[in-house]
């Protein structure tokens, strides 16, 4: 299947650590999202992962896996999001990690496949901040400095402003989408509600819900219906 990311607006973003019913998967996929990623910051493993495939592959919605470890690197999905946290504190995780991949796996890549996120984790309470050291105080000028690093010296297709378990600063998110002339902004955290799924969808070009499916599936579900005619 091919995808196009620049029509996306909406993303679940499901984690194979996580249990999901046969029936919630069968609504979220059903439920008029763009797509789904696959991906989680800890406990992602080739077998939940490979599980959680075959599972969403039952649907016509695409299926994207953000790889988060090596060992969980599986074949199949659509596209493969490479994340490169920009503000990380430990290189392992803005080339070190990749390195490894590649000396493994660099000649047998599609390339038209993979897309490199440039990360930004703004919530120092979150596993990926923990996991990656980011340096999570920054302020507009600090976020809009990373951005155009992502956009316009590294050509990334993404940027991805991240705030897992929490809500963001939907100021700092609007300012750094203004700095972007190509790449997408991606925007993911406490998004669980459609009034805060519209504000964000508002200042960001794809939003990206994860952990309300998991406690309230019903809110999670709402988050799809935000007015698409505003972006
Ligand atoms: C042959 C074949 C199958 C080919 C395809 C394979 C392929 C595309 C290979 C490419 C090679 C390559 C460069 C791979 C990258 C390898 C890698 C491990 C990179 C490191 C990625 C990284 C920086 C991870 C750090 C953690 C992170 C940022 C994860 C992103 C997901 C995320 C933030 C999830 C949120 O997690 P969550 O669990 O929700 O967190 P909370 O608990 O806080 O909610
Ligand atoms: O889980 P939440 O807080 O919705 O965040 C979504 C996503 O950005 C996580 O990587
Ligand atoms: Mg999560």
């Amino acid at each position: 299947m091919i995808v196009d990311i620049r029509k996306w607006k909406h993303v679940f973003k499901l984690d194979p650590d996580r249990e999901i019913s046969d029936e919630a998967l069968d609504r979220l996929c059903q439920s008029g999202t763009d797509a789904i990623m696959v991906g989680g910051s800890t406990g992602v493993t080739f077998d939940n992962t490979v599980d959680l495939l075959s599972r969403i592959r039952q649907y016509e919605v695409p299926c994207v896996l953000e790889i988060s470890n090596q060992e969980a690197i599986v074949p199949g999905f659509d596209l493969f999001l490479i994340p490169i946290v920009l503000n990380a504190d430990d290189p392992k995780w803005i080339v070190g990690q990749h390195h490894e991949a590649l000396k493994e796996y660099g000649s047998l890549l599609n390339w038209d496949e993979i897309i490199a996120e440039g990360y930004i984790i703004l919530n120092r309470e979150a596993t990926a901040a923990q996991l990656t050291s980011a340096r999570t105080t920054l302020d507009t000028k600090d976020v809009a400095a990373y951005a155009r690093m992502a956009d316009k010296l590294f050509h990334m297709s993404i940027v991805y402003l991240e705030y897992s378990g929490m809500f963001g600063d939907m100021e700092l998110v609007r300012r750094t989408r203004q700095v972007l002339e190509n790449a997408r902004l991606l925007y993911g955290g406490g998004i669980d509600s459609l009034d805060k799924a519209q504000q964000a969808a508002e200042v960001a070009d794809t939003i990206v819900v994860g952990n309300i499916i998991y406690s309230d599936l019903e809110q999670a579900l709402q988050t799809v219906n935000f007015d698409r005619t505003g972006r």
